[in-house]
């Protein structure tokens, strides 16, 4: 795939990536900020506007009853694409909450134009079993955004990416703007989720510290190009791109002792200290 920005002169964001997301894991998407993360996340979500354009490449989602072509949805197809195959919880999605709706009215917007058929009491229950998941009470229910923490606020948008049970979940930098407590509690949340609807992740930040301990793999991006994948625990023991190695020297908290990951088994690297 590559997506180019068309002003003058053209920005080329993302530079013939090709990239394979396998069902229920979690890839992490590393990168200095302007290496091309958003514009890549964007593409293969369809959400690419003016003066974005995607160059060439295909983006296919492989399912059960067939393979989608998403690069050719139209119109409707790819509403329902969105959402309901691929959610995205965005950078700063906190703030992307409606101030003046009801949460409960956000919720039920994507029952209503996702799952028409569903009742008023349905899309109560299943709200409110939502709100609960992401760990929210579900009296929060009722609640406007800026009654809510931004901790809160970041739950409710990982509540709604959830809501349709999506195969894929985008992560554009979902927790940075949170403090490291809260921001550690919604990572927990998002891996026991992951476990329990397995769904896959693209987990994008340049905290690649964050990612040795969430991902499965890790896909290394510098300058619109992916230059390494491999798993977390390689990328951490065995780099193999220059790059990769600069990367991971840029944290000094990697090079001393290793502190308790979140997640524990594979990924986290235990073959040294
Ligand atoms: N609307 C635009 N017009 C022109 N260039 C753009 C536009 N949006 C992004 N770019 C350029 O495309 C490149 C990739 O940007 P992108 O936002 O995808 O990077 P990123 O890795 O997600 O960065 P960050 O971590 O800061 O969000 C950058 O060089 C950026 O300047």
């Amino acid at each position: 795939m590559t997506i180019s920005y068309e002003v003058t002169p053209p920005v080329v964001a993302v530079k013939d990536v090709d990239l394979t997301l396998y069902r229920g894991e979690i890839l992490g998407l590393a990168g200095e900020s302007g290496c091309g993360k958003t514009t890549l996340a964007y593409g293969m979500n369809r959400l690419l506007k003016p003066p974005a354009l995607l160059r060439s490449g295909e983006v296919t989602l492989h399912e059960k009853d067939g393979d989608i072509d998403v690069v050719a949805l139209k119109g409707d197809e790819l509403r329902r694409f969105r959402w309901d195959k691929v959610s995205m919880v965005f950078q700063g999605a906190m703030n992307a909450l409606n101030p003046v709706i009801s949460v409960k009215a956000q919720l039920f917007d994507v029952f209503s134009t996702h799952r028409p058929e569903m009742s008023r009491s349905e899309k109560r229950a299943v709200s409110e079993e939502l709100l609960e998941l992401v760990g929210v009470d579900k009296n929060r229910l009722t609640s406007y955004a800026h009654e809510l923490s931004g901790g809160m606020r970041q739950r409710v948008m990982i509540a709604m990416a959830l809501a349709l049970r999506p195969q894929v979940m985008i992560m554009d930098e979902p927790t940075t703007a949170l403090d490291v407590v809260v921001q550690r509690e919604i990572l927990r949340e998002i891996m026991r989720l992951r476990e329990q609807f397995n769904f896959a992740v693209i987990f994008i930040t340049h905290d690649l510290p964050m990612l040795l301990e969430i991902s499965d793999r890790i896909a290394i991006m510098k300058d619109g190009a992916i230059v390494e994948v491999n798993t977390a625990h390689n990328i951490y023991s065995a780099p193999q791109h220059e790059y990769t190695k600069q990367l991971l020297s840029s944290f000094p908290s990697l090079l001393g002792e290793r502190g308790g990951f979140v997640r524990t088994g594979a990924g986290g690297g235990s073959d040294e200290s």
